[in-house]
């Protein structure tokens, strides 16, 4: 449903964005994850066509943006929530939408209450509005059109938890109907329990993606040595390096039995040994983007 090939921007000598490629498949959560300045923002203006890539290319539902007839119907796109305009009330700014669209004005109500946004926030103005109501009308407006695409930069920034809790329920609901959805963030906690696949950049280039799971599951093992001066060995003889924690545990980049058969010969005793999971992919997360971010 969205499809990024080898898309670059430069800005003068900068490299905004450098030689990006990934999809976005129907039924699944995408997450975007880079460090600020990394180079999301810009790759999701060139895909909805705001933005002239340098090169490269990027199509959603089997075309470039810029060709899709009444897009709003077809992909709903939420880049910066405070680009509505400040003077209009909420439920304006949707009914405008709507008449844009094609779409009968009856539905905004509903649309409004969907995202939280009751009667009385209906018919504020949108420059009274706080940032995580600027959010919620963006992605009332994004899927008004009952679009199969969804992108979304940041669409957590200003929620409160327990909002960012309901977006994960929208968004994942919206993906087991059958949507595709691609959203950016700068926090791997915030995108984790949502996205099924996870795209990573830093330095304007793509540092790793793929299936959540697996990328968990390859996130190492956590060990912890009942003495950590004897571990070297082992470490030495899987030829890896250790992240040592102030806790006393060493992630190590190996599948546990490897390292339990490496540590049983050389006659060195583990006190824990487990799968790294979440923890381990935050630290993979920093660690790639702490390099892949500073070219
Ligand atoms: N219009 C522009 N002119 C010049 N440089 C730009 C422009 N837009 C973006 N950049 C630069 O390109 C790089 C990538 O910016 P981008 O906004 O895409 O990053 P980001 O990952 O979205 O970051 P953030 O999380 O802070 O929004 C940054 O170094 C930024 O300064």
């Amino acid at each position: 449903m969205i499809a990024v090939e080898n898309l670059s921007k430069r800005y003068g000598d900068q490299r905004a964005v450098d030689d990006v490629s990934f999809t976005c498949e129907p039924g699944t959560v995408t997450g975007f994850l880079g460090p600020n300045g990394a180079g999301k923002s810009t790759t999701l203006r060139m895909i909805c066509g705001l933005t002239p890539p340098t090169a490269g290319a990027a199509t959603v539902c089997g075309v470039p943006y810029r060709r899709l007839g009444n897009p709003g119907r077809r992909v709903g796109v939420l880049l910066d929530a405070s680009a509505q305009h400040a003077g209009r009330t909420g439920r304006e700014t949707l009914a405008l939408a709507a008449m844009t669209m094609g779409l009968d004005t009856a539905r905004v109500p509903d649309r409004l209450a969907k995202v939280g946004l009751d009667a009385t926030a209906a018919r504020r103005r949108v420059r009274a509005y706080s940032l995580g109501m600027r959010q919620r009308l963006g992605l009332a407006y994004a899927m008004l059109g009952d679009p199969a695409v969804l992108i979304l930069d940041e669409p957590a920034n200003g929620l409160d938890p327990e909002g960012i809790y309901w977006m994960r329920g929208l968004l994942r609901e919206f993906a087991d109907r059958g949507g595709t959805v691609l959203l950016s963030s700068h926090l791997l906690r915030e995108v984790e329990a949502v996205a099924d696949r996870l795209v990573v950049i830093g330095g304007g280039r793509i540092l790793t993606q793929g299936d959540k799971n697996a990328l968990l599951g390859a996130a190492g093992t956590v060990v912890r040595p009942a003495d950590p001066e004897d571990f070297d060995a082992v470490l030495q003889k899987l030829d890896v390096t250790g992240t040592r924690s102030s806790d006393g545990t060493i992630l190590v980049p190996a599948e546990p039995e490897v390292i339990a058969r490496a540590a049983a010969a050389a006659g060195v005793v583990l006190l824990e040994l487990r799968p790294a999971g979440a923890g381990g992919l935050e630290e993979m997360f920093l660690r790639l983007t702490s390099t892949g971010g500073n070219r």
